[in-house]
């Protein structure tokens, strides 16, 4: 503001008050004294009034600044203030010895609801934080983050990508674990918005891999990797040993990205990681997005559906896995995981860095999935059958879960009937069955 008032209205100097034209030099010299200082006063006056002038656009511009600043916290920000910190800090208790505090990233998504939901009700102190983006329709995140609300656990608003939030969340909280799974989901939307996958699964997880490596303590760090990693390879069943450089999507290319990246954090910050394979998950409160959730709304609808097939008019398949057995997967993980070694950002030792796939071993058809819709809706599909498009999907996936088994105690027992039966139940009870708006 200095800067602006000196620039607008320098210092009169004499010779700016007494113009240097010889004629009216003259006429001034010549004026008697009182008129002089008449004029004098006159003059005087207007500087006073440029004075006031100036110092009232300061005025009005600091005030504005100043409504600028405070609006702009007010509206932009959801978060802050001491209300706020104490909902954090409540639903970050945990209620059973041996507890653990978890910060759950993408908690009003479909496994982090899930998985929010599990940990609370066993006792574990659990903090989630979403920006509740439109990929698809937020209402039913909003009416999870509900769900979740109704069980104690408290949703941030906020985005994985904002340093600040993140920075606040580990100040007021001691996380002993972080379970991520905020990303951009989806292998088909990639060719529509490659941008948001680079955005949240490769800078979204650099920024909250930096937070965890930088807390003290620093916590453990287990997240959502993708099945699709195992792109092109056709060694089956896929196991965590097979190759992964082949990723036929961006999607996957980011999820593989992931891996390497938290590699590194591991490497250099003593981060303990562990990655995630999910194999096609379906259930209750499920992704829109997905085949057999949009199949079902089509079928209801009396819409067409569309069936890809591979190559030679293979049927394509999928080891769907049910959320419940999804679930107690990630639970596993999390009892598991061994502490961080780091502290104030520097690595103490080293740390472990898994990889499990978590699938169900029994990979259906497409054909199948729609079969089971068709029984429990009761209504036949109208399906158009064509050849797979070049959009990022793979034939087939079929996971090896010895791993998982041996390490996690992780048993998958839900097959494709009982978990499809499940999840038509909910259908039904949260949409009705015309798919207007939410029945409840
Ligand atoms: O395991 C994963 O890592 C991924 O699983 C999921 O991807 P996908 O296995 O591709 O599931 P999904 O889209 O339901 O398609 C299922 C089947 O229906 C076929 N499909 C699909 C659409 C369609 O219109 N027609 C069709 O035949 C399609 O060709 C496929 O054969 C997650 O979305 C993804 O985020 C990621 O988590």
């Amino acid at each position: 503001m200095q800067k602006l008032m000196r620039g607008t209205m320098p210092p009169l100097e004499d010779d700016e008050l007494f113009p240097s034209t010889p004629g009216k030099v003259k006429l001034e010299r010549a004026l008697p004294i009182s008129r002089q200082l008449q004029r004098c006063f006159a003059s005087t006056s207007t500087t006073f009034l440029w004075a006031l002038f100036f110092i009232a656009l300061t005025a009005s511009y600091l005030s504005f600044q100043t409504f600028v600043d405070t609006g702009s916290r007010y509206f932009s920000a959801s978060w802050g203030g001491i209300q706020w910190e104490k909902q954090v800090r409540n639903s970050a208790q945990f209620h059973r010895s041996g507890g653990m505090s978890v910060l759950v990233t993408g908690a009003a998504g479909f496994v982090g609801t899930h998985v929010s939901l599990a940990l609370r009700k066993r006792g574990d102190g659990v903090v989630g934080i979403d920006n509740f983006n439109n990929y698809y329709d937020p209402s039913l995140k909003k009416a999870r983050k509900t769900l979740l609300n109704g069980h104690g656990v408290f949703v941030v608003e906020g985005d994985v990508n904002d340093a600040r939030i993140l920075a606040k969340l580990f100040d007021i909280v001691a996380f002993s674990h972080v379970m991520h799974f905020a990303a951009q989901a989806g292998v088909r939307y990639a060719m529509e918005n490659p941008h948001s996958y680079v955005h949240s699964n490769v800078a979204g997880l650099v920024n909250l891999l930096e937070a965890c490596k930088s807390a003290n303590p620093q916590p453990a760090f287990v997240w959502a990797s993708s099945s699709s990693v195992y792109g092109l390879n056709d060694k089956v069943p896929f196991t965590e040993s097979d190759r992964t450089d082949q990723p036929a999507s961006l999607y996957a290319a980011t999820k593989k990205a992931g891996e390497e990246i938290t590699h590194t954090y591991n490497h250099i910050y003593g981060l303990s990681i562990t990655g995630l394979r999910f194999f096609t998950v379906y259930g209750p409160w499920g992704r829109p997005d997905m085949a057999y959730f949009f199949f079902t709304r089509n079928i209801l609808q009396g819409k067409p559906i569309t069936i890809y097939r591979g190559k030679n008019r293979v049927e394509l398949a999928r080891d769907f896995t049910y959320i419940d057995d999804v679930v107690k997967g990630c639970l596993g993980a999390l009892d598991t995981a061994e502490k961080s070694t780091g502290s104030g950002g520097k690595k103490r030792g080293p740390a472990p860095y898994r990889i499990y796939n978590l699938g169900n071993t029994q990979p259906e058809t497409v054909p199948t999935l729609v079969r089971i819709l068709e029984k429990y809706l009761k209504v036949k599909a109208k399906k158009n059958v064509v050849d797979m498009p070049g959009n990022g999907d793979v034939p087939f996936t079929h996971a090896n879960i010895t791993l998982a088994r041996r390490e996690l105690g992780y048993k998958p027992t839900t097959d494709l009937q009982t978990g499809l039966k499940k999840f038509v139940r909910w259908y039904l009870s949260y949409y009705g069955y015309n798919h207007g708006n939410p029945v409840n």
